[in-house]
């Protein structure tokens, strides 16, 4: 998945999807569409729906394809069965009440053996190898234990916004660098120093990162399939990316570098706290040489999970406060009258900030950052609404299409934090929750993230105006933003003004 095919880990499932359909091409022709198979396109011999997907935004495919067929939509792509939820009630009756079946995922083994990309959890198999990851993970990212990593959170975005009144135009390398440092403390109390640009473990762990997105581009996968030298191009001739020793040696060089600092901290008893230091704390009975690997995968999975997505939200929020300026200075009258002017707003107001809230939460919904959401796969065959779905389906959640219900959500496209608000300005239960995805496979980094994007976005509205840019007569200019989809999909770059309040 690109733009439309690329959401964060989605591409993976999608890059995985592809991959496997070429595989899959020696079963060649499918029968005709059965009684019990969902409404869809009609599928062409071989290629099944593939010609009839956009390559770049596959959501929008997707979405339109629901105001003609409805809930659930069946697009064969390459011999593979493939499934289109794109409601919450059909997700959340598939992935959540029948978790057991559709907790899979497909198989990406391609990744694993050439490119070392197997480490994550987000594309491992409903498996042993999976469940032990999600239980080092979760234990620390959980609701209210996560709370203990609230100060570094704070302290990062008060970096964020000393380096955003330095150089205000850097906005998307602020970004990223706050939630790559925020991550690598929280994860492996690794911590950069304000100024440092050249930290080791963070330019390779972000390097390896940027790697792994582009590989992971479901185009990418397909291209590896048709054209298997790619594998051995030199990686520093042009298309190098593709050299997968180089890659291997990088995916390695990522999840070992952070992972082998905070062991030797711990060993020598100077580790502050963090998630690997409680995990080794926890489990140092059962750490043989496997268990050593679960821990190393599971945290350099949350590190390539959680990075690009919080970013990108931020991103996301950026565009919508140049468009929406009403919106901009009603949260900040919300902060001013709370706060006051004469400090930055922190945990302790979150409560007292109901606007700045919703603007969260609208920020989550209007673009989300994985439209596509990461497709499960059935690991037995089912019958949902009469519809028969084969084992080894995958079941693509359009979480675009969540977003964009106009019944739960009049006028979609607008940015309209008051929709999360009651008549008496009180938060609403709809916290969106379906963002983070469904069921088994949810997002163990969400509260992390809530949190990470609340207070950096809080602090920015206390801090700045964003603005148009203007022209030389000094007409405002229209942002044009340029998205990018690779894992994640948003604005990279688009035309904007972030000046301190102050001035
Ligand atoms: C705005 C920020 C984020 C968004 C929108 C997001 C969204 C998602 C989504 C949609 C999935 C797939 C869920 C499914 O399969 O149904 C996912 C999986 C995952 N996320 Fe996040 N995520 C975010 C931040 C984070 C952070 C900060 C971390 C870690 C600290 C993280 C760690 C993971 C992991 C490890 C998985 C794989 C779970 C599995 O397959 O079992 N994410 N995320």
């Amino acid at each position: 998945m690109d733009p439309g095919t690329t959401s964060p880990f989605f591409l993976l499932a999608n890059a995985a999807a592809v991959a496997a359909a070429v595989a899959a091409v020696a079963r060649i022709y499918r029968q005709p569409r059965s009684k019990s198979c969902p409404p869809g396109p009609t599928p062409l011999p071989v290629l099944g729906c593939a010609l009839q997907i956009d390559t770049q935004q596959p959501w929008l495919t997707f979405s339109e394809w629901k105001e003609v067929y409805g809930d659930i939509v069946y697009c064969p792509i390459f011999g593979q069965d493939v499934f289109v939820v794109n409601t919450e009630k059909a997700a959340e009756d598939l992935f959540d009440k029948r978790s057991g079946n559709y907790s899979d995922r497909m198989d990406t083994s391609v990744l694993a053996k050439y490119y070392g990309l197997g480490y994550h959890t987000g594309q491992s198999r409903h498996n042993d190898t999976w469940r032990a990851h999600r239980r080092v993970v979760q234990q620390g990212l959980r609701r209210e234990p996560v709370e203990v990593y609230r100060p570094v959170q704070l302290r990062r975005t008060h970096d964020l916004i000393k380096s955003l009144r330095e150089s205000p135009s850097q906005y998307w390398h602020h970004f990223k660098r706050f939630s790559g440092t925020t991550i690598l403390e929280v994860v492996y109390d690794h911590s950069v120093s304000e100024n440092d640009e050249d930290d080791p473990v963070l330019k390779e762990i972000s390097d390896a990162n940027d790697l792994s997105i582009f590989l992971l581009a479901p185009g990418k996968i397909l291209c590896l399939s048709i054209f298997p030298f790619l594998r051995y191009i030199p990686s520093w001739f042009l298309g190098g990316q593709f050299n997968s020793a180089f890659c291997r040696k990088q995916q390695e060089t990522m999840l070992d570098l952070p992972y082998n600092e905070i062991k030797s901290k711990v060993a020598g008893g100077g580790a502050s706290r963090c998630l690997v230091a409680d995990a080794l704390e926890r489990y140092d009975d059962q750490i043989d040489k496997d268990f050593d690997k679960t821990l190393r995968d599971a945290f350099g999975s949350a590190y390539a999970a959680g990075e690009e997505t919080t970013g990108s939200t931020l991103m996301i929020f950026i565009l919508a406060m140049v468009l929406s300026p009403h919106v901009q200075k009603r949260a900040q009258s919300e902060i001013d009258t709370f706060i006051g002017t004469g400090r930055l707003p922190n945990f302790d107001d979150w409560a007292g900030l109901p606007y700045v809230e919703a603007v969260l939460r609208e920020t989550l919904r209007w673009y989300t950052v994985v439209p596509q959401g990461l497709p499960h796969a059935a690991s037995g065959e089912d019958v949902y609404r009469g519809y028969h779905i084969p084992k080894g389906s995958v079941i693509v959640p359009n979480v675009w299409a969540m977003t964009r219900n106009p019944e739960k959500y009049p006028s979609p496209s607008e940015f309209k934090p008051e929709r999360f608000l009651d008549d008496e300005g009180n938060l609403t239960r709809d916290e969106v929750d379906f963002v983070f995805g469904f069921g088994r496979r949810v997002c163990p980094g969400r509260y992390l993230a809530r949190a990470s994007i609340w207070v950096a976005i809080a602090c920015i509205l206390a801090e700045f105006n964003i603005e148009k840019d203007k022209d030389a007569e000094g007409r405002p200019i229209e942002p044009e933003p340029e998205w990018v989809h690779g894992l994640t999909s948003a604005p990279r770059s688009f035309s904007c003004n972030i000046v301190p309040r102050s001035l």
